[in-house]
């Protein structure tokens, strides 16, 4: 059975709690949401008939801003998975020092098998749900698995028809001709880099010497493999849904992206096809799950070869799976660390919005340098100095930030 993603949070915010001695008043404050949403709402398919969608918005905490997180369309979307996102996400924005608490939502759908729309139609439906509870100044959307700018052009549109003026702070991840930021399609894939580039300085491993193997060719593995491959490394391993692909002479990220548009799946590309489990156990420098949760685990941890893994993804890795690569001393770039490029640009797209003033793409990309970089090195000092794994040493420097405000705030 697969672990429950809820209670690997908490247990992750439990472990650096302890080990930063802080009184057990600010667990018991951060184990949960402070708020989670349930909505059923109909929707008016192709073939005449009605289905109605569940979809959930959990708020885990706003002590340092207004929660921010993304919205997941996947069929598997539950209320825990979206509890624990939320979770993940105050972590996130506060291990990279943003004025940010964590929300996050989903609808439990399958995009694949939805007409364009029938996806407005769920977008629409989901945004007049949750519409009470989100705003510029309250929790801000963003794109995560199966949505992307259209889906957050629909939300504005939806969330502003309901307010009756145009709302461009309420989602991020917009189009750039509605109020989106340059540099936010690439930003989660561009943050991710950043930390491995770190990383592999601290390991003296040369970027051109480097083996990569990413699991998702989405938002963020896609652009992480560009990125990767722009910079010298050598891709040697990628899949999606599907499956993967090996070539131990390298693969041509953007070629394979045509041949994923063109037949579907980054399986038929130029190399030896493997399952997704195999892929993970590849012999390789960079390890980076870029797709889903719970995919390194007590099962395969012992045979995971990466020597940095760097997750992209949110959840990744079980509490027992960290365990055993923590053992093996293989350098976990935490998820929370690790994919902050998004929010971090999203923030940049949020204060943008509120002024109505739009910077440039370098000095977006500046920015996100300075904040990854400055987060990667605090993260790498506590790991190092209270020697924890580079998990806890996120939780702990993400901590320490919520619980001065919390104390600030009176608890
Ligand atoms: N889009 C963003 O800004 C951010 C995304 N993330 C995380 O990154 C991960 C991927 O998200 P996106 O790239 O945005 O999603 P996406 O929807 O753009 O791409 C998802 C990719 O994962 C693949 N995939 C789905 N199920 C899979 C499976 N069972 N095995 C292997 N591959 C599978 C899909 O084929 C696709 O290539 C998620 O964990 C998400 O929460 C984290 C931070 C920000
Ligand atoms: O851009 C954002 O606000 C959040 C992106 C997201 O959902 C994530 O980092 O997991």
């Amino acid at each position: 059975m697969k672990d429950n993603v809820f209670q690997t949070a908490q247990q992750q915010i439990k472990s650096a709690c302890e080990k930063l001695g802080v009184e057990p008043k600010f667990y018991e404050v951060l184990k949960q949401p402070k708020r989670v949403m349930e909505v059923s709402f109909p929707v008016k398919m192709d073939d005449g008939s009605v289905q109605v969608f569940t979809g959930y918005r959990s708020q885990h905490d706003d002590t340092l801003g207004p929660a921010k997180g993304g919205i997941r369309f996947h069929p598997d979307v539950t209320m825990d998975e979206v509890k624990a996102l939320s979770m993940w996400m105050t972590m996130k924005c506060a291990v990279v020092g943003l004025p940010f608490g964590g929300g996050k939502g989903g609808v439990k759908c399958n995009p694949k098998e939805l007409s364009m729309r029938e996806l407005e139609e769920i977008t629409r439906g989901f945004t007049r749900a949750i519409a009470p509870i989100i705003g510029n100044e309250k929790d801000i959307p963003a794109p995560d698995v199966y949505t992307n700018q259209q889906v957050m052009a629909w939300m504005v549109d939806e969330f502003s028809r309901v307010k009756g003026y145009t709302d461009y702070g309420v989602v991020t991840g917009k189009p750039l001709t509605l109020g989106g930021s340059k540099g936010r399609n690439e930003a989660t894939a561009r943050g991710c880099f950043i930390t491995i580039r770190e990383a592999l300085k601290k390991l003296a491993i040369p970027m051109s010497e480097a083996k990569i193997v990413i699991q998702g060719f989405g938002n963020a593995g896609y652009y992480l493999a560009e990125l990767m491959y722009n910079a010298g490394a050598k891709i040697i391993g990628v899949s999606d849904s599907k499956g993967g692909i090996y070539n131990k002479d390298g693969l041509d990220p953007v070629a394979l992206l045509g041949i994923k548009k063109e037949k579907g799946s980054v399986i038929y590309g130029n190399g030896q096809q493997l399952t997704n489990e195999e892929l993970l156990e590849l012999e390789c420098d960079v390890l980076i799950p870029a797709a889903l949760e719970n995919v390194i685990t007590e099962i395969n941890g012992g045979n995971i070869k990466g020597k940095i893994v760097a997750e992209a993804a949110n959840g990744p890795t079980t509490i027992k799976g960290d365990e055993i690569l923590h053992q093996r001393k293989i350098l976990v770039i935490p998820d929370i660390l690790a994919s902050a490029g998004g929010v971090t640009v999203s923030y940049f797209e949020w204060v943008q919005n509120n002024m109505n003033y739009y910077w440039d793409e370098e000095e977006v990309n500046s920015k996100l340098e300075k904040i990854m970089v400055d987060a990667f090195e605090k993260v790498y000092f506590m790991h190092l100095n209270k020697g924890v794994s580079m998990r806890d040493a996120a939780y702990m420097v993400a901590l320490e930030r919520i619980i001065e405000g919390l104390k600030y705030r009176g608890i």
